[in-house]
């Protein structure tokens, strides 16, 4: 499949989840904003790949990022984000999200497991609960100490 084919949209999603669990894949979902990219991103995103057979990431749409991280964000739009994450060969799907939070796509995917960076804790993933109540499973992996996009534009100004 190439980079640019990885990028899908919510209908092409849901299908290809439902395709993918039929045949028995373990589908692996996560969700971000992956602004500016770093260690922290890619160990985590390596880890969610390992917990299953399929990855689909979840994009914050460039005006989701700008209510959830200020008005200067994104620093890299949405094009570049997706096709940034769509060329990691560990992922299979990018599907790009309008909403304030990626609830309605968790909810239509249902994937076998749901996770997060380590810098959240069960309690407060969107979409755990359905995830749960569908017999899926929610996790937290590594956190990076250290690692993130707002840091890197932090050095940047201060350099
Ligand atoms: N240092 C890190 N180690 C592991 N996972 C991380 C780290 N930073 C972010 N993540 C994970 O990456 C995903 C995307 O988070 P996000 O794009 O907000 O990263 P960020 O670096 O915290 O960004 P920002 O600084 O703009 O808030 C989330 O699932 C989050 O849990
Ligand atoms: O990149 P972030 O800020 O980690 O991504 C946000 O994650 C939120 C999270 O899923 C809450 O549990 C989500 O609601 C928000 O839309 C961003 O994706």
């Amino acid at each position: 499949m190439t980079i640019n084919n990885k990028i899908i949209s919510l209908e092409k999603a849901i299908e290809l989840s439902q395709e993918w669990k039929a045949a028995g894949e373990k589908v692996v979902f996560t969700n971000g904003c992956f602004d500016l990219l770093h260690a922290g991103h890619i160990t985590y995103l390596s880890e969610a790949a390992a917990l299953g057979t399929k990855l689909i990431i979840g994009l914050n749409a460039d005006k989701s990022v700008q209510v959830l991280k200020g008005p200067s964000r994104p620093i890299n739009d949405e094009k570049t984000r997706s096709l940034l994450l769509a060329a990691m060969q560990f992922i299979d799907a990018v599907v790009i999200f309008e909403e304030q939070t990626p609830q309605n796509l968790i909810r239509q995917i249902l994937p076998d497991v749901l996770v997060k960076g380590g810098d959240y804790t069960l309690d407060n993933i969107v979409g755990a609960k359905e995830v749960l109540e569908n017999g899926g499973e929610v996790q937290t992996l590594s956190f990076l100490p250290g690692y993130s996009s707002t840091s890197i534009i932090d050095k940047i100004k201060n350099s």
